[in-house]
């Protein structure tokens, strides 16, 4: 991962160079402490071990049932979805199966994905690390059922990730599934290297030593320095900008294959730095797509943002065919890709102008090796950026509110939560 910060310095919220020289002690006293929590394999800094401490095999072997199969449905949500689901719309080539994931509890939509599917040539694959969350596990009930009422033995088609108790870990040990573990010490959003992430990569036949040495490169580049580390240097200089008022982080991929990293990383960027008051906003865009979309209000718009482009240097060619058409003429004999990195670099050009902050970041290409170094140098730059702003990275109270709330209204136990839900103030205007 490559990171150029030469767009956030004459920016307006902006970082010079001096400022940044200033953070950069601040970045060395944050590198000790999760140095230390790496050590120490403490709770959440034990995520930024992933790449050594990951049984590979492991993986291989409780998905070994299911590497033949046509469709690869995850049942999760957050990080128990979204990691699988980046590596999987990253990587996916022709003859990989069909990947689905489940995260959300649409009446319309699940019994309609789960009807177009070939159930009994499907691999399901139950992730949570609680056991607990209430949209995963009525999923995968309904999952359980439909495959049952198409004769199909669910037990025969389901791998499941989870801790190390919980409904799910109970599920799995009473129908002798096979299981992996979520590792101790790492939260979901930061689990997208562990088995939470893998598992269907590993169905998908992808190069799991190739993704875990991406990220074991990036984890070596860690040093007291952001000047020397990229993804320290993203970080730190996101963190600068949300102090001087860059309060959204408009992550904008130039790739299709990225989008759903887009959504990742938001999640990452969301509950780790979301605390006290603080925090970044993420938001999603595509390259070229959302210029024609959003790119007015980035530029012209309340000046709050900092925009990530994001691109892989590598990409496949895809010649634009020579035409006759006088004003087309200066697109024959360039490639997709070509317009595509010109609408990059116009892109950045265009917000620099206007004095709006721009961090570059570039892959070498969308690849396992690429993929790893990307997601774990994201993962190491919120961390630095949590230790920066001084807030409790590896928690999600305000989640765990709405968690208890539903569950509450569900007559799932007492809960006050749920009381405020009932006593919600109401202005409702009706036809
Ligand atoms: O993996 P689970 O325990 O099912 O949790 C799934 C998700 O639940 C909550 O929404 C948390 O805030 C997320 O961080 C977590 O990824």
């Amino acid at each position: 991962m490559h990171v150029d910060l030469g767009g956030v310095l004459g920016a307006t919220p902006g970082v010079s160079r001096d400022s940044l020289e200033r953070l950069d002690e601040q970045v060395a006293t944050a590198h000790e402490r999760i140095a230390a929590g790496r050590d120490d394999h403490e709770r959440g800094y034990a995520a930024l071990n992933l790449p050594a401490r990951v049984d590979l095999d492991a993986i291989r072997s409780a998905v070994a049932p299911f590497t033949d199969a046509e469709a690869v449905l995850t049942v999760g949500i957050g990080g128990s979805a979204l990691g699988a689901a980046t590596l999987a719309d990253a990587l996916a080539g022709p003859d990989d199966p069909d990947v689905y994931v489940l995260d959300n509890v649409d009446p319309e939509h699940v019994p309609r994905l789960l009807d177009s599917l070939p159930l009994e040539r499907t691999a399901v694959n139950v992730v949570s690390k609680s056991g607990t969350t209430a949209e995963t596990l009525s999923n995968f009930l309904v999952v359980r059922e439909a495959m049952a009422d198409a004769g199909v033995d669910w037990t025969e088609r389901t791998v499941v990730t989870t801790g190390e108790s919980g409904n799910l870990r109970a599920l799995a040990d009473a129908h002798d599934l096979p299981s992996l573990p979520v590792p101790d010490g790492v939260p979901g959003r930061f689990s997208v290297l562990s088995p939470v992430g893998l598992a269907v990569a590993a169905i998908q036949g992808h190069d799991l030593d190739a993704i875990r040495a991406g990220a074991a490169e990036a984890a070596d580049s860690l040093s007291g320095s952001l000047f020397e580390t990229p993804a320290y240097a993203y970080g730190a200089a996101a963190y600068a900008l949300a102090n001087r008022g860059a309060t959204t982080n408009a992550m904008m991929p130039y790739a299709e294959r990225l989008e759903t990293f887009a959504e990742w990383f938001a999640q990452l960027w969301a509950e780790s730095l979301g605390k006290d008051g603080l925090g970044q906003t993420p938001t999603r865009a595509l390259g070229a797509t959302d210029q024609h979309s959003q790119l007015q209000l980035y530029r012209a718009g309340p000046r709050e943002k900092l925009v990530t482009l994001l691109r892989p240097t590598d990409r496949p060619a895809c010649p634009i065919p020579e035409t006759d058409l006088e004003g087309l003429s200066y697109l024959g004999g360039s490639t997709l890709g070509d317009l595509l990195d010109a609408e990059f670099d116009a892109t950045g050009a265009s917000l620099a102008a206007s004095g709006v902050p721009v961090i570059r970041v570039e892959i070498d290409g969308i690849d396992e090796r690429s993929l790893g170094a990307l997601l774990y140098g994201m993962e190491a730059a919120c961390v630095l950026y949590g230790e920066l702003a001084g807030v409790s990275t590896f928690t999600q109270p305000a989640v765990e509110w709405g968690k208890r709330a539903a569950r509450g209204l569900l007559g799932g136990g007492e809960f006050e939560e749920a009381e405020a839900v009932e006593e919600r103030t109401s202005l409702r205007i009706d036809p």
